[in-house]
């Protein structure tokens, strides 16, 4: 219940990153007991107070009082200590320990006694952390590499609770969980309210927002922008004071039938593999082929196999008419096959190298010359894909570690569509994505289409599959279980009936 009482007050918060002014003058306050949204587009600078809160960052500028005293944390631990836990918004786990010493990382010492920890102690305490989210699949000794980016997301939302924080940070975590997974996370959030804690929640997903939150709180371009009550958070209205213009509101095709052109560019035909049984599909020039179904289904799976990620016990794929066995990605690539992965900081995009060079890593055989790129080409390649998608970024050479989570995303879809692959995988393409933005990504994926690009589309959220596919595929338990044609009859009711 939102008690009246104030717990965080930000006061004329500044912070810059060289030239970028990630934060200018913030001010607002959150009471005990409230769930408050933060939203703004890619850039405007909620991760960047998220982190100075949770003392990740240290502010150049202003105050923030937490219950009533000036709070400066120096480390990430001090601010755990009090009170203060931060989920973040790409992968916040350590690769090569286990599940429990992730969980009691920087805490080990409680389960020490003369410099020895107690293992054993350790694990079934976690188990406790992961049984009290229901999240008891999950073993805590086994190597926290075992566990995908969703089951990672749930060992951290086990770390942030079992602290009992009287800030719960969640920065952008929905989007890479399924139904499941959210689940446990909003029941969570609930639990924090319940016992008088505060929770500060990071989503662009506007209706996730306002069913989850008491308020909501808006920047744009690092500066405050308004903060929002109960039934003033109409979405409509949210994202006029987010974007700062009216928005369309046409985010999907408007056809009301779907369409392809007659030549299949890639077919798998009864592939096997410890996640995929017996599954054949044919992807169309011209065509949205979408693809859903719950996370475990075996659709992320599927889009790996296409890319030469993975490799089948059996089956056979063809590709712009040779069947053939993808050994690896460079294989993929030289097919033009594109992948956007949904693992953005692993698997999609080098985080210690420049914009630049993740822009034009796939397409340096195309914008060479006799094996030498020329400098200017590179640069005016890099350029127009940075203007086409917007990219918020202060000059080419920047790292994309540096970047918005959203920029990084659309660094990932530049390398790709300034390739040109005519065959795009895109898994969950617009994760962490603005509304502006991600409008924008539609109507590049029809101008793709409509000059003949196939694109395989797997994604978790339903409007979006339903919006943008000519076809969609359900798959459920590893296996294709139904096809829809492109109709305003499918409805997500209908979909998950399937999934399910
Ligand atoms: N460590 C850093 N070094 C340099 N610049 C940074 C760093 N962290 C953030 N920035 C910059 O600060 C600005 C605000 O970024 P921030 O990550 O806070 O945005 P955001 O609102 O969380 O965006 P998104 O919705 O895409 O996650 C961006 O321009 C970003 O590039």
């Amino acid at each position: 219940m939102v008690e009246n009482q104030v717990l965080l007050q930000i006061q004329h918060v500044s912070k810059s990153f060289g030239l970028t002014r990630a934060l200018r003058d913030v001010s607002f306050d959150v009471r005990k007991g409230e769930v408050r949204g933060f939203i703004g587009e890619n850039g405007s600078g909620k991760s960047t107070l998220s982190n100075i809160i949770a003392g990740v960052y240290e502010k150049d500028k202003g105050k923030i009082i937490l219950d009533g005293k000036e709070w400066k944390a120096a480390t990430v631990v001090e601010a755990e200590e009090q009170g203060i836990a931060l989920i973040v918004q790409e992968i916040g786990t350590i690769e090569e320990i286990s599940v429990a010493s992730n969980i009691f990382l920087g805490n080990e010492r409680r389960f020490g006694s003369r410099g020895i920890i107690n293992y054993r102690k350790m694990n079934q305490e976690a188990k406790k952390a992961l049984e009290l989210i229901g999240a008891s699949d999950i073993s805590p000794e086994k190597p926290i590499g075992e566990y995908n980016l969703e089951e990672r997301k749930i060992i951290e939302i086990a770390k942030a609770i079992y602290t009992h924080p009287k800030l719960l940070i969640v920065d952008e975590t929905a989007n890479a969980l399924s139904s499941h997974g959210r689940e446990i996370l909003y029941s969570v959030i609930r639990d924090v309210r319940n016992y008088g804690g505060t929770v500060l929640f990071i989503t662009h997903d506007l209706e996730e927002l306002v069913r989850v939150c008491d308020s909501v709180t808006i920047l744009r371009d690092g500066v405050y922008i308004d903060t929002c009550y109960g039934n003033e958070m109409i979405i409509n209205e949210l994202k006029v004071k987010m974007v700062g213009r009216e928005m369309s509101g046409h985010y999907y095709r408007t056809e009301e039938e779907g369409s392809m052109g007659e030549k299949v560019v890639m077919s798998v035909k009864n592939v096997f593999t410890s996640a995929l049984k017996d599954v054949s599909l044919e992807l169309h020039e011209g065509e949205i082929l979408g693809l859903g179904g719950l996370s475990d289904c075996g659709m992320h799976e599927l889009g790996r196999l296409l890319f030469g990620l993975d490799q089948p016990y059996s089956g056979t794929l063809t590709c712009n008419g040779r069947t053939e066995r993808l050994k690896n990605p460079v294989q993929a690539i030289r097919r033009n096959i594109g992948y956007v992965s949904k693992n953005r900081d692993s698997e999609a995009i080098i985080l210690r190298d420049s914009v630049r060079n993740n822009i034009c890593l796939c397409s340096l055989d195309k914008i060479s010359k006799f094996g030498f790129a020329a400098p200017k080409t590179e640069n005016s390649f890099v350029d127009r894909w940075i203007e086409r998608l917007k990219v918020k970024v202060n000059n080419r050479s920047e790292y994309v570690a540096s970047l918005s989570g959203g920029n990084k995303q659309k660094v990932v879809l530049a390398k790709w569509l300034g390739r040109g692959s005519n065959i795009l995988i895109f898994d969950c393409p617009t994760r962490g994505i603005d509304i502006g933005v991600k409008e924008a990504i539609y109507t590049l994926m029809s101008e793709l289409k409509a000059q003949g690009h196939a694109i395989l589309l797997i994604s978790e959220e339903l409007p979006e599959l339903i919006g943008m596919s000519d076809r969609i595929l359900i798959m459920k338990d590893g296996r294709i279980v139904c096809e829809k044609m492109r109709s305003p009859e499918i409805t997500e009711p209908l979909l998950i009936k399937e999934m399910i």
